[in-house]
């Protein structure tokens, strides 16, 4: 058969949040027709392929080819993405996002661990390290309060297990009243322990969740961790706005590519008749990615249930995985690594190597 027409086609298409074409990408990695099945195989370096967008051309691809169906063979090898710091890499570790915001408060740490379950739902390996030394929440928000990382050597420590992803956390090793009192320089060396000592394995994705502000801490912080892409989170206010704009500067400084910013808590849509109202005003989130030229990852609207889950430690990408609210969330998870990978430059994946 001849494939030619067939790469001319998928040439043409551009699935949703990528930059370029599965062909001129090097996604293909064969295309054959046995009977009257045609079989598309891809290997793609990141989670959250837009299955649907490719089956959209299954009709024309028929046609194409003199076939009655179409098999799409997806395989996922998430690529391993230069970090942009001089921090030492993390064997084993393909990708590290942080998570930041200008303001405290903002729904940062519920962004970081909702995007987390949210990659771990599209496939991906992940781990979330709580780097909010001050005030740590993704214990809380994992519903793992109280654990303490395994160690049985005394030097390194296994990650907590939950929902799928695993954590560490210094909420995990001290009480969270304890660490508000550390200075700078002792909250980023606790950090500095946590990255390291842990023993990640294999991970796809690790999710950090920065301190809120754009300080020195943060910035000390954003450059200790190997950091490959950043996410800004902010709420409509022009507080919340004005500080996800120093954010956004911080991370150009140190030349962290920012991957878009998340508005959250965008307006608010009535349970009873539906009705949504912009209680922080409007379009500051959109407003602020076209002046800035980075992406709106997506918006968030104010969901009390959202609000309950997280502090009773379930979050909605556990309990309601194909809700509206998780469809967001995998949607800019979706969003999220197809933008880390078309910005990136791959070099080659370290293996994760047990620490001695
Ligand atoms: N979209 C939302 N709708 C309703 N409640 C939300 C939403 N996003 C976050 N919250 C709630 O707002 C509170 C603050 O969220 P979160 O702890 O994620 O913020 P943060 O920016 O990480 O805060 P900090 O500055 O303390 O690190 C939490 O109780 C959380 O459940």
């Amino acid at each position: 058969m001849n494939i030619e027409p067939i790469r001319q086609r998928l040439s043409r298409f551009q699935p949703a949040f990528w930059a370029q074409d599965p062909v001129s990408a090097g996604f293909v990695r064969s295309i054959t027709c046995e009977g009257d099945v045609l079989t598309i195989a891809l290997t793609l370096p990141f989670v959250g392929a837009d299955k649907a967008g490719l089956e959209s051309l299954n009709d024309e691809l028929c046609a194409i080819a003199g076939a009655k169906q179409i098999n799409w063979q997806l395989h996922t090898d998430v690529a391993s993405l230069a970090h942009a710091n001089e921090a030492r890499p993390i064997a084993g570790v393909r990708n590290i996002i942080a998570v930041s915001s200008g303001k405290g408060g903002v729904g940062k740490s519920t962004t970081a661990v909702n995007l987390a379950l949210a990659l771990s739902r599209l496939g991906a390996r992940v781990g979330v390290l709580d780097a909010d030394v001050y005030g740590p929440s993704i214990p809380m928000m994992l519903g793992v309060t109280g654990q303490r990382p395994a160690s049985d050597d005394g030097k390194t420590m296994s990650p907590i297990s939950a929902h799928g992803v695993t954590a560490n956390s210094i909420g995990f090793l001290v009480g969270a009243n304890d660490a508000t009192i550390w200075r700078g320089p002792m909250a980023s060396k606790a950090l500095e322990q946590i990255l390291r000592e842990t023993r990640w394995g294999e991970l796809d994705y690790l999710v950090v969740d920065l301190p809120p502000g754009t300080g020195d801490i943060q910035l000390t912080i954003a450059q200790q961790v190997p950091t490959t892409a950043a996410v800004v989170v902010t709420t409509p206010q022009n507080v919340a706005l004005a500080d996800a704009v120093k954010g956004i500067n911080m991370f150009s400084k140190v030349n962290i590519p920012v991957l878009g910013v998340v508005e959250n808590m965008s307006y608010h849509q009535c349970s009873q008749c539906g009705h949504k109202e912009s209680l922080f005003g409007e379009g500051g989130g959109e407003h602020l990615c076209s002046e800035h030229g980075v992406p709106l990852l997506g918006q968030m609207p104010l969901n009390a249930t959202l609000c309950q889950q997280m502090d009773a430690g379930t979050p909605v990408m556990t309990v309601e995985p194909e809700g509206e609210v998780a469809g967001r969330y995998l949607n800019m998870a979706a969003r999220l690594a197809a933008g880390l990978y078309f910005t990136g430059k791959t070099v080659p994946t370290t293996l994760y190597t047990r620490l001695v």
